[in-house]
């Protein structure tokens, strides 16, 4: 075993080249075998062994900066960066991150776990490098999925205009979850599909010289767009070959200037099943070696139920289009695009251009639902300012992921739009608690014509607790009144102060509760009525506190004497967990409603 033998960088310099394949095989054993124990970025991390066992090979990242975009394909990193036995606990509680982190470790220049930031922050070191006097390589690792992002560009433009000596990584897979989209990746096909030029590269092999491979690409690759941004253009390199590609690297080291490396690499190369199903291991759950079962669940979750509802909608409205930002699995907007793909978009990784283009659709008079995970639409905020809410046009968000995100860490903490999307006028902001309501919110969104935001989890959607129904914009749900305390719940999280209410019954207490469906416009009337019967309102939402739902409502109930408690996620990142333990932690959980209740009701009496 030579990963054994691995404790840091400096012990794969010293290793031969037959030797360092044996390690990439190694190094594949084990991520496969903790993937497959704990969920994880599968495919994208077995697409980049080599590549990254290269680069450790020529540089020195504990002085050289190796910057990973999204930073979800760092595992082979982190094995030999001093993490190979903490490998084990990737992505649990207290575990190690799924992503790149330099609290985590001084090899981890930056962090991320949001894309087509890398190049932005190359730039960023290269100025630091220059005004500090320093010494160091800066290398960028991005994907062809993550040069969607139109933050990498305006990288790549100042990278190209400034002309230090930075090294930008291309890692071209064809593929960013699935099947990647846009004329950039159309323009990166084309490029490596040169096959007259791959081909007499090969066939010449190490005579190929110099000066004769660059008349050859002038003559059968098409024009280098990375080199009129003022780069050297390098490749395409084939990213599982290590010698190739250590030559390269070796030989980049010496170039001054910007350099782009082309490398060709096949997503979830080596072990069969992601090599054939890439997208369906991209972010696996814990699966079965042999079979691959499990690698997605099979529940129905609340993105489900939109993505189906969604197509049912579609059916009878023609004037609905749906619109994804590389994210057709995950917001399951991929039904639509099975049944009416002109009706589907995909804009790559760019919520931007996704919140922009739904815009200008619903100016035209369609009626647009952008499907974009919480944490992505952070990216548009100024997009959901300017180009919707001046005009309060009637786009549909389907906000999937919100609230607290399991496994992925506080990259993806889905927990400030209630916040954001509160501060913003015309929008009307809801959160089903179940299935049920989702279906009922999104036929109410279809009517309205005001910009309209969904929230919902990943979780499971229950089937439906009451089944009356007639929702309507701003019209909560009550429950049960109650004299000593009333709770109002924003979501899911409904379920826990249900079950907290028992607790409440068995024990004498009058405690009363609503679900407020509507976190903008809130329920006035109702909560007003119930507030004033009980004098005492704890809220309870999944997100965070400042500017949340439940502060909105303190805010409104002070003028009228009423005390208000906020259950939410105070002033701080949640970190890495299963959402079911972090929520518990946190005190969104019916344990934590009771406790909190019962101070409330017994400190008054
Ligand atoms: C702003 C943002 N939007 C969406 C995502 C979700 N996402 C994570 S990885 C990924 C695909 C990345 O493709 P690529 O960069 O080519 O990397 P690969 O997985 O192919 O190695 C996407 C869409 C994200 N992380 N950040
Ligand atoms: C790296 C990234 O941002 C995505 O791959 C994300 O981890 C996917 O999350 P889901 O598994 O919830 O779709
Ligand atoms: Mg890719």
């Amino acid at each position: 075993m030579i990963l054994e033998n691995i404790n840091s960088p400096k012990d794969v310099k010293s290793l031969r080249i037959n030797e360092l394949k044996e390690l990439s095989e190694e190094i594949r054993e084990l991520i496969i075998d903790v993937v497959s124990k704990n969920g994880g970025h599968l495919s994208s991390n077995l697409g980049v062994v080599e590549l990254t066992l290269a680069l450790h090979y020529v540089f020195d990242f504990s002085r050289d900066k190796l910057i990973f975009d999204v930073s979800h394909q760092a595992y082979t990193h982190k094995i030999i960066t001093g993490r190979k036995d903490s490998f084990q606990t990737l992505r649990t509680f207290e575990g190690i991150s799924g992503y790149a982190n330099p609290l985590e470790s001084p090899y981890d220049a930056f962090i991320a776990g949001h894309a087509s930031t890398s190049l932005a922050l190359a730039l960023g070191f290269v100025i630091a490098r220059k005004l500090k006097n320093e010494d160091y390589d800066v290398v960028a690792l991005i994907g062809d999925g993550a040069l969607t992002g139109g933050e990498a560009y305006e990288g790549l433009n100042n990278l190209g205009h400034l002309g230090e000596k930075v090294i930008i990584v291309l890692n071209d897979n064809g593929m960013s979850i699935s099947r990647n989209v846009g004329a950039i990746s159309k323009y990166l096909a084309r490029l490596r599909t040169s096959k007259s030029y791959v081909m007499l590269k090969k066939m010449l092999g190490k005579n190929f010289a110099r000066k004769f491979k660059l008349a050859l690409k002038e003559l059968l690759l098409p024009n280098i767009l990375f080199e009129e941004f003022g780069f050297t253009y390098i490749g395409p390199v084939e990213g599982h070959d290590l010698t190739e590609l250590i030559d390269t690297f070796e030989r980049v080291k010496n170039l001054n200037g910007p350099v782009v490396v082309h490398v060709v690499t096949k997503k979830g190369y080596g072990y069969k099943l992601s090599e054939e199903k890439p997208d369906k291991f991209h972010s696996a759950e814990p699966f079965d070696f042999e079979n691959g079962k499990g690698v997605s669940k099979d529940h129905v979750t609340f993105s489900d139920v939109f993505g189906k509802t969604l197509v049912e909608l579609a059916e009878k409205d023609k004037r609905i289009v749906a619109i994804t930002a590389a994210m057709p699995d995950g917001t399951k907007t991929s039904y639509i695009r099975e049944r009416f793909p002109e009706r589907f978009i995909d804009v790559g990784i760019a919520e931007q251009c996704a919140v922009t283009t739904g815009a200008s659709l619903a100016k035209e008079g369609f009626k647009p639902f952008v499907a974009i995970y919480s944490t992505f639409l952070q990216r548009a905020l100024d997009q959901l300012i300017h180009d919707v809410s001046i005009l309060s046009l009637p786009v549909v968000f389907a906000i999937d992921r919100a609230g607290i995100v399991s496994d992925d860490g506080p990259t993806h903490q889905g927990i400030f739009d209630i916040a954001y999307l509160s501060m913003i006028p015309n929008f009307v902001i809801a959160a089903p608690k179940d299935a049920f309501e989702l279906k009922g919110l999104m036929s109410l969104a279809l009517d309205s014509d005001v910009p309209f935001a969904l929230r919902y989890p990943k979780d499971i959607a229950q089937d439906g607790f009451s089944k009356r129904f007639f929702l309507e914009i701003g019209k909560g749900e009550i429950i049960k009144s109650g004299t000593e305390l009333t709770i109002v719940t924003l979501g899911p999280v409904f379920y826990e102060a249900l079950k907290a209410l028992e607790y409440f019954e068995k024990s004498g207490y009058s405690v009363g509760l609503i679900n407020a469906i509507f976190a903008k416009p809130f329920d006035k009337e109702l909560i007003l009525k119930e507030a004033l019967r009980s004098k005492r309102v704890l809220t309870v939402e999944d997100g965070i506190k400042r500017g949340g739902f439940g502060e909105n409502l303190k805010a409104y109930l002070s003028d009228f004497g009423v005390e208000v408690t906020n259950i939410a996620i105070d002033d701080f990142m949640p970190e890495q967990g299963k959402r079911e333990d972090l929520l518990k932690k946190y005190g969104i959980s019916s344990e934590n409603i009771v406790k909190v209740g019962v101070r409330l009701i017994e400190k008054k009496a």
